[in-house]
């Protein structure tokens, strides 16, 4: 929360709950599998789709580095989401910028991926971080798209508790949000109205073919 951290500064705003154990044995070597590449996994979607909740999930499982959106926002941002006011293409600008030179800096730091997670209602917002391969050109941009009806996402940020974020949020970002089309093939969709379990299962499976691909890609 409030200031984004500075790009150049050596502090590693990882959450704490990244950790270096894996949750399955299977995925540990995931990432490591394709060391032609490294890869930024944005965790997608409108407010309450569970992208803290599952970027932990895929951080930890692919012992990835795991970068937090909301911690990147201005104080004056999370002042306006606290107050039930939705965020303009502005308030966003800078913030999108911030999350794509923290993941290209992880990586410069040594690691061969990187989990955020970002709202990218918008098909502008997304391509924002796919300018990342500009700066350095080994990298693949990958969306991992998590979608629900709006009634879902309602019932489950108004369970949620200690979050800035209310429930009348869900609606302005559903009303703005541009669901990924076809043609933006580096996106990953996954339905969550199924339990956490199943969710977690299909996007580490869905990351994996993506990994397998890009391995493919330049063989
Ligand atoms: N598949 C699921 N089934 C049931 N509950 C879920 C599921 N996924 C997430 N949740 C719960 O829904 C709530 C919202 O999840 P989370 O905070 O991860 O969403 P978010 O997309 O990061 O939200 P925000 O954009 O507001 O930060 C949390 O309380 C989480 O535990
Ligand atoms: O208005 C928005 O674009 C979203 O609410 C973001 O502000 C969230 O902070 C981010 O997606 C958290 O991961």
């Amino acid at each position: 929360m409030g200031q984004p951290t500075p790009p150049t500064s050596d502090h590693l705003p990882i959450s704490s709950t990244t950790s270096n154990t894996m949750t399955n044995g299977a995925n540990s070597n995931l990432q490591q599998l394709d060391a032609k590449h490294h890869h930024i996994w944005l965790i997608t979607g409108p407010a309450g789709c569970g992208k803290s909740t599952v970027a932990q999930f895929i951080a930890k499982a692919m012992n990835l580095p795991y970068i937090e959106g909301d911690e990147f926002h201005t104080d004056s941002n999370v002042e306006k989401m606290s107050k039930g006011i939705a965020l303009t293409d502005a308030d966003r600008w800078d913030w999108l910028t911030q999350l794509r030179q923290e993941a290209l800096r992880q990586l410069r730091a040594g690691s061969l991926g990187v989990v955020v997670t970002c709202s990218a209602l918008k098909r502008k917002y997304r391509d924002v971080i796919r300018v990342a391969p500009y700066y350095s050109h080994d990298v693949l941009v990958h969306f991992v798209y998590l979608h629900a009806r709006e009634e879902v996402l309602i019932a489950r940020v108004g369970a949620r508790k200690g979050h800035f974020m209310g429930a009348s949020m869900v609606h302005s970002q559903c009303s703005i949000l541009e669901a990924p089309g076809p043609d933006e093939t580096d996106v990953i969709s996954v339905d969550v109205s199924g339990s956490l379990e199943e969710v977690e299962e299909e996007a580490l499976a869905k990351i994996d073919e993506a990994v397998r691909k890009a391995l493919l890609m330049d063989s």
